[in-house]
């Protein structure tokens, strides 16, 4: 099958499961996520997402991006950018980082309202493989 198709079920370093279902031939793609991380120290939740992957040949390792809105919970939101690559074995990795913006009370505390980072995504194994 093609490498780096973004469609399945990854995991970051957090622990926390993306799942990207709707992917369409133009690249872009829906999907959910689910936490394992909070701010307000609440119950992991399911939060959309919605993205764009580049859509290269069949040796291309596409670039993407997609925003999480966490829904209920908070009024947060996490945009992530990112490439695909594929180990020697085959091994697929999304490296990504994101800015998490949070809401904050007033524009006097807008400087501190968002979060960079760096996450890894390994696929998921199913129980099959
Ligand atoms: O209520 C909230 C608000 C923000 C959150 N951000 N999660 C992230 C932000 C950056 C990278 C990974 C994650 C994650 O949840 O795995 C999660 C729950």
């Amino acid at each position: 099958e093609r490498k780096c198709q973004l469609n399945g079920l990854w995991r970051n370093d957090q622990g926390s499961l993306m799942e990207i279902s709707a992917l369409r031939d133009n690249g872009d793609f829906e999907g959910q996520y689910l936490t394992r991380v909070t701010l307000s120290g609440g119950c992991a939740q399911i939060s959309p997402l919605k993205g764009a992957q580049q859509q290269l040949g069949e040796e291309g390792w596409s670039t993407f991006a997609f925003t999480v809105r966490w829904d209920k919970f908070s009024n947060a939101t996490t945009a992530f950018v990112g490439q695909c690559f594929v180990d020697a074995g085959g091994k697929e990795t999304l490296t990504t980082m994101w800015l998490l913006r949070e809401a904050v009370g007033s524009l006097e505390e807008d400087w501190k309202a968002t979060r960079v980072g760096r996450n890894v995504f390994t696929r998921k194994r199913t129980t099959k493989g």
